[in-house]
């Protein structure tokens, strides 16, 4: 379980300061939390907080009970690379690896011999219908496939908690659908966070929150809580 206690996040901006994020409380239960809200509401900033890679003026954020804002740097990324997966509209594949070498990127950094790899890699990218495309380059795949194998990476590690940042940005309907539905199937046992402004993709989560001048202005329930 990942929970956010009283998060806050203040940043100067010249002589002025900015509250992005006000007391935040918030425990992310399993399956899809939407987060919704105006430009400049906090949802980044938010998002940036419960990942640890910026770290809150007060408040905490919990991964189970550890204090994630209290560890080093270098524990934080620990704990990204192996209880957390990323999704982004901007987290963009290693050009210069192919497709599965990109999946493979985080199994390789968590020390698990070649051929698991290979084969992780490649039982990853069968699962976002992308085995024939294994060998192919980033820049020889359409938009909607290289989210499919950022999906694929973000899953090598079988993380708990997956992280979306406008996943779906920038996609064709088609791709948009398929992403989707990899999402949101991939989230179903894992506690899943999607920042985005469409609102049809986050009418497919459990629940959804509304960020308002960084502050939590409602939840909204769609579907129960397991
Ligand atoms: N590094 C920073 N330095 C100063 N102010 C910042 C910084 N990051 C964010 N802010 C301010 O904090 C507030 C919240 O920003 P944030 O990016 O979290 O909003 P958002 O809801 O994600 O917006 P958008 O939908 O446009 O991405 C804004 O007023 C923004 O200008």
């Amino acid at each position: 379980m990942l929970r956010a206690e009283n998060l806050t996040k203040r940043y100067r901006q010249g002589e002025k300061e900015v509250v992005a994020l006000a007391g935040f409380t918030y425990a992310f239960p399993l399956g899809a939390t939407a987060v919704v809200g105006p430009s400049g509401s906090g949802k980044t900033t938010l998002l940036n907080l419960l990942a640890g890679f910026d770290l809150p003026t007060e408040g905490g954020v919990f991964l189970e009970e550890t204090p994630l804002h209290r560890l080093p740097e270098d524990a934080r990324a620990e704990v990204r690379l192996k209880r957390m997966g990323f999704v982004f509209q901007q987290w963009n594949l290693i050009p210069t690896l192919t497709a599965w070498e990109n999946v493979a990127f985080p199994l390789l950094l968590a020390g698990i011999p070649p051929k698991t790899r290979r084969e992780r890699a490649l039982e990853l990218l069968e699962r976002v219908g992308l085995e024939a495309r294994a060998s192919h380059l980033p820049s020889r795949l359409s938009g909607g496939e290289q989210q499919r194998v950022a999906l694929a990476r973000a899953l090598a590690l079988d993380p708990p908690i997956l992280f979306a940042d406008e996943p779906t940005g920038n996609l064709d309907a088609e791709s948009r659908e398929q992403v989707a539905s990899l999402l949101f199937e991939a989230g179903r046992e894992r506690t899943l966070i999607l920042v985005t402004h469409d609102l049809e993709l986050a009418a497919r989560a459990e629940r959804i929150l509304h960020l308002k001048g960084g502050r939590l202005a409602r939840e909204e329930l769609l579907r129960p809580t397991r």
